[in-house]
């Protein structure tokens, strides 16, 4: 095969645009990116290797090797390789679906000055980071099992060339074709300096489970047969390979020798992350089951977190060994958030991944890790509440999702997660659990009041907020589309049930409200042809129209009918493209407003009036829009209001 050029994909350009013109400004990632990438390709190759010895091609000595020279750092595994098809794929675009976003934050950061986040590590755009510190640089792959080799070459620019070429190892050899600034004694980040070099290996590499070697020339004199010097010889040069790294797995270390700082660390390198974890579990047991566990909950909530391309799951070890990334069948999808790994003796190597999914131990240990982080969590939520709402800010629609989904899975989340939510309160505006909630109840009160709504403003402006305000009743702000589900989920509260105001009756305990329902009832009889004909002219839109007495100053209101989901949920549902649950909608008339006063008389002047029948369309609309809807035609809405004022 003749050297043939290849056009890099338009965004990997652009990705490689800004490595080259080195924005980033902590170029020295670099080589953790190159060496983690080898230690993958050599991971890969250990787990092919243990159902097809062959592959190894005798090769078992699995090593990340770093040769600097006077303007090369050369960084070579022998891991599994890659074949043409590979190169193309992997070196050529980014598959990626984060790498958009990556360029936008990367942009922010520029603009903002905070280049020291790792975003780079963080969305895995790796290899490519090579090109802050090298003007070309060139690839020599042979895939493990195959016999033709590869030689990929760039220069950063708009191509890559790929041509054939010999290797005799599989495994892949980097060859950084260090930038002017990047190399030599004058230079101040001098990667081909070995106490650099050794240094990056420990700061950032420690941890690779496979040795990092690199080649020491040292002199001395030599010795007799004796071993003892010959002082008059002159130096013999002599290679000694080193390894640079320590390879011990911090979670096999014991807990009270780990400092912060180390498992802070590890967490970054391991995961890619470029925030301190706000929570860090390191958990061994035996029994049953046998494992080491090291979980992390991350600083921030990934911006993609409840989106189709976000990966959960840990990673698997077993007796150390890497078995597989994201494994998302040990914990359940409310905590799709965790990072982290299991390792355990008793997960077996060779079955296939399909299998282990599905193993007793597997789902022992999930089983246990929930229970763990659960634990962890209620115990922050008791103890130290500052944490726990910067935890629920992050993750608390995550639990959500997790009480109502759990009704669609057949897991029970309800009873483990009721006493982990918080909702905002009306009382002071701050965050309260159920148990808080219940717990301060007035006397008599039998009911858990919510109230749906875009926002805290919007709510307290609803007409029905009034009366619960003036009875000092707490109302719990349902400001997420999920709020909502959970609290259907739910059901009831150590023996509250949850009540919206905005949805049925409002159903107070108080003898005042029984005393006014009663009125209204009597008030609704005497008025019933009145309310039949407002019905008539609004039509289907609404389902029924009704005299309120929830309303206070307000004149009308929408609500729900108790059987079915609320407007609210309605809306929800709508913006996610699914109009098929509609709320039966209620037109509630507040009778103690001079409005209703009018409308007795325009009704009493003649119900098929131009003038009632524009009253009844506008109070509907008046009603939309203080559910924050707009009425189905607003300039005839906005016409009649005019046309109303100009009278
Ligand atoms: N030394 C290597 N040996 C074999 N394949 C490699 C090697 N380096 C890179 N690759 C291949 O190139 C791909 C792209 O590497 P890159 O570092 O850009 O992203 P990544 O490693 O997949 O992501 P992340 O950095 O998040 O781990 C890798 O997924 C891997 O398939």
């Amino acid at each position: 095969m003749a050297k043939e050029t290849f056009e890099f994909q338009a965004e990997t350009k652009q990705l490689l645009d800004l490595m080259v013109h080195s924005i980033y400004t902590n170029h020295e990632i670099f080589l953790r990116e190159l060496i983690s990438n080898a230690s993958d390709a050599i991971d890969k190759l250990h787990y092919e290797s243990l159902t097809n010895r062959d592959i190894l091609e005798g090769d078992t000595a699995f090593e990340i090797h770093l040769t600097p020279d006077a303007h090369t750092l050369t960084i070579s595994d022998n891991g599994l390789g890659m074949n043409k098809e590979d190169l193309v794929q992997n070196l050529g675009t980014i598959a990626k679906s984060g790498t958009k976003a990556f360029l936008e934050k990367l942009k922010e950061a520029q603009d903002s000055d905070s280049t020291d986040k790792d975003l780079i590590g963080q969305f895995g755009v790796g290899f490519y980071s090579a090109f802050m510190v090298a003007d070309t640089v060139t690839v020599v792959t042979r895939k493990a099992g195959e016999k033709q080799a590869y030689k990929w070459e760039s220069s950063g620019d708009g191509t890559y060339s790929l041509e054939e070429c010999e290797k005799p190892k599989h495994g892949t050899t980097i060859i950084l074709h260090l930038g002017k600034d990047f190399y030599g004694d004058k230079s101040e980040e001098n990667y081909t300096d070995q106490m650099t070099i050794s240094g990056l290996v420990k700061k950032y590499s420690d941890y690779i489970r496979y040795p990092i070697t690199m080649d020491y020339v040292t002199k001395e004199k030599p010795k007799d047969a004796d071993g003892k010097t010959i002082e008059d010889a002159p130096e013999e040069e002599k290679v000694e390979t080193r390894t640079l790294n320590s390879m011990q797995p911090l979670w096999t270390r014991n807990k009270s020798d780990i400092k912060p700082e180390e498992y802070k660390d590890f967490f970054k390198h391991q995961f890619y992350e470029w925030e301190d974890p706000m929570e860090i579990f390191h958990t061994k047991a035996e029994g049953a089951v046998e494992y080491t566990a090291l979980l992390f909950i991350p600083g921030s909530a990934p911006f993609n977190l409840y989106y189709t391309d976000y990966e959960a799951g840990l990673q698997l070890y077993s007796r150390h060994v890497f078995i597989m990334d994201k494994c998302k069948d040990l914990l359940p999808d409310y905590l799709r958030f965790v990072k982290g790994l299991v390792d355990s003796p008793d997960l077996s190597l060779n079955i296939s991944r399909e299998l282990l999914q599905q193993s007793r131990e597997l789902k022992l240990i999930g089983r246990n890790l929930e229970k763990n982080i659960l634990k962890t969590l209620a115990r922050t939520l008791e103890k130290d509440r500052a944490k726990y709402e910067k935890f629920w800010a992050e993750y608390g629609k995550s639990l959500k999702i997790g009480v109502y989904s759990g009704m669609m899975t057949g897991e029970n989340n309800v009873d483990k997660l009721k006493d982990l939510l918080l909702f905002m309160s009306s009382k002071d505006g701050k965050l309260c659990t159920l148990k808080e909630y219940v717990g301060r109840m007035k006397d008599g009160q039998q009911k858990i009041y919510f109230a749906t709504g875009k926002d805290r403003a919007a709510i307290d402006a609803m007409p029905q907020m009034e009366l619960l305000r003036d009875r000092d009743l707490e109302v719990l702000y349902m400001l997420d589309p999920v709020d909502e589900f959970a609290v259907q989920a739910i059901g009831e509260y150590d023996g509250k049930k949850f009540h919206s105001i905005s949805q049925g009756d409002l159903d107070l305990d108080d003898d005042e409200y029984k005393e006014e329902k009663k009125k209204a009832e009597d008030l609704a009889k005497s008025n019933e042809d009145l309310l039949k004909d407002i019905k008539e002219v609004i039509g289907d839109k609404v389902a029924d129209v009704r005299l309120s007495n929830r309303l206070k100053s307000g004149a009308v209101c929408l609500v729900a009918d108790a059987a079915g989901p609320s407007i609210a949920m309605e809306q929800a549902f709508a913006a996610a493209n699914n109009p098929m649950l509609k709320a039966r909608r209620i037109l509630e008339i507040n009778p103690n407003h001079d409005l209703f006063g009018r409308l007795q008389t325009l009704h009493a002047a003649g119900k098929d009036s131009q003038d009632f029948k524009d009253y009844c369309k506008l109070l509907y609309d008046q009603a939309l829009l203080l559910e924050g809807i707009l009425p189905d035609d607003p300039a005839a809405f906005a016409n009649k209001v005019a046309q109303m004022m100009a009278k």
